[in-house]
């Protein structure tokens, strides 16, 4: 099953004022469309996104998604939000669901995501939308007629789709749609509505980015703790952080058995609330059974970046007799850092003995903790 992310950037911005078309401009210190990409590109059943973007608008985008994991070259749009949809349909070839996303939306979250995919299974399409809570009156200067709430709702993007369908409706359509569920709709596709987000709002006008910079300011602090121990077996060499450190003895696990990076992965699923590692790397699972515990870390910081969060710092505590842990401590920060995208002073591998107390002091195994710390 293929999943593209399609996120369309080929707007000018007029109604957000002067300056940088809005897509462009700064949010949190980055660009707002590089949000998007990053979070997309983050979330586990997302195989790839393309970018629709303004040919004139090349530098730009650039520079704007220069820090973000390197994504496929971005496709030129057209004059309307529905013409660039569609020539980002046609670049993408072969998929079987597409995410259809303004990258004025720069505050998506996994649970979005989640709830869309989920819905596509018993429709060609589904969007996110929101109740009118407001009273609708129509009017000109004074009211006149009131408009009734009932059934009313606030479409937002991103709007999911199966891929084929969606792409013959688009290249059939009348123009004049303001969003993908208006074209689906049209050629007879069932879109369903699931719950949206407030925190989705479009950027359209100049107040909007006050109110987005609010919720980046706004951001908490969440922390994760993660502690996990393995016992030792035969061996000559151990992993740990990321690291092959050699020792008289290895470690017994079902992977690669790198405590450090247990421990670390389970502070940063404890962070966001998403279980622990065993929920998502099951031990009886052979896909498993010896990889690379780098690959438990990323997903986990995956998820982070997904749900919109993202990591401030690390620190993790190896606990055992030996081997000693001194003259690897430096590759261990430099090659966690690398796994989670971090500069090396956000990461911090400290190692302590128990004084001979203990499991650890009797040689049996080594056990890490750590801690994480999250903006979301
Ligand atoms: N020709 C267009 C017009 C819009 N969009 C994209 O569609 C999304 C939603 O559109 P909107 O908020 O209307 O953006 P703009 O058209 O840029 O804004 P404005 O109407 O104020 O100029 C934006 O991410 C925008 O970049 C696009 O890809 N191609
Ligand atoms: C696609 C959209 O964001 C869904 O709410 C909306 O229709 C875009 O409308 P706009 O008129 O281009 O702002």
């Amino acid at each position: 099953m293929k999943t593209v992310a399609l996120i369309v950037a080929a707007g000018s911005g007029l109604r957000a004022g002067e300056g940088l078309p809005k897509q462009y401009r700064s949010l949190g210190a980055r660009a707002v469309l590089s949000h998007s990409v990053e979070r997309l590109s983050a979330h586990p059943d997302v195989d790839e996104v393309r970018v629709v973007i303004n040919p004139a608008h090349r530098d730009f985008y650039d520079t704007a998604i220069a820090d973000v994991e390197p994504i496929g070259d971005p496709v030129d749009g057209a004059d309307t939000r529905q013409g660039s949809v569609l020539a980002g349909l046609e670049a993408i070839g072969e998929a079987d669901i597409v995410l259809i996303h303004d990258a004025a939306r720069p505050f998506i979250g996994k649970d979005v995501v989640d709830r869309l995919i989920a819905a596509l299974a018993g429709n060609g399409g589904a969007v996110p939308a929101l109740p009118v809570v407001d009273s609708l009156r129509r009017g000109n200067g004074t009211i006149s007629d009131e408009v009734s709430r009932v059934d009313l709702h606030r479409v937002q993007t991103p709007q999911a789709f199966r891929f084929a369908p969606l792409l013959a409706a688009h290249r059939h359509a009348a123009p004049g749609a303001t969003d993908d569920a208006e074209i689906a709709r049209a050629a007879g596709l069932a879109v369903a509505l699931v719950a949206g987000d407030e925190g989705l709002f479009k950027l359209t006008h100049a107040q909007d980015f006050e109110r987005a910079e609010r919720l980046m300011g706004n951001r908490g602090f969440r922390t994760g703790f993660g502690y996990d121990v393995h016992r030792f077996a035969a061996g000559e060499s151990v992993c740990l952080c990321g690291i092959n450190v050699p020792h008289s003895r290895s470690l017994a696990g079902h992977s690669d058995a790198d405590v450090g990076l247990h421990a670390l992965t389970d502070a940063l699923l404890g962070a966001i609330g998403a279980g622990d590692i065993g929920d998502h790397f099951p031990p009886g699972d052979p896909e498993w059974k010896g990889a690379a515990s780098g690959r438990f870390l990323r997903h986990a910081a995956d998820l982070v970046t997904a749900s919109g969060g993202s990591i401030e710092n690390v620190d993790v505590t190896l606990i055992c007799e030996a081997p000693r842990i001194g003259p690897h401590r430096q590759a261990m920060r430099e090659r966690v850092a690398e796994i989670l995208r971090l500069p090396v002073d956000r990461v911090s591998v400290k190692a302590t003995t128990t004084e001979k107390l203990g499991f650890t002091g009797r040689r049996e195994g080594i056990a890490a903790q750590a801690v994480a710390a999250i903006r979301r």
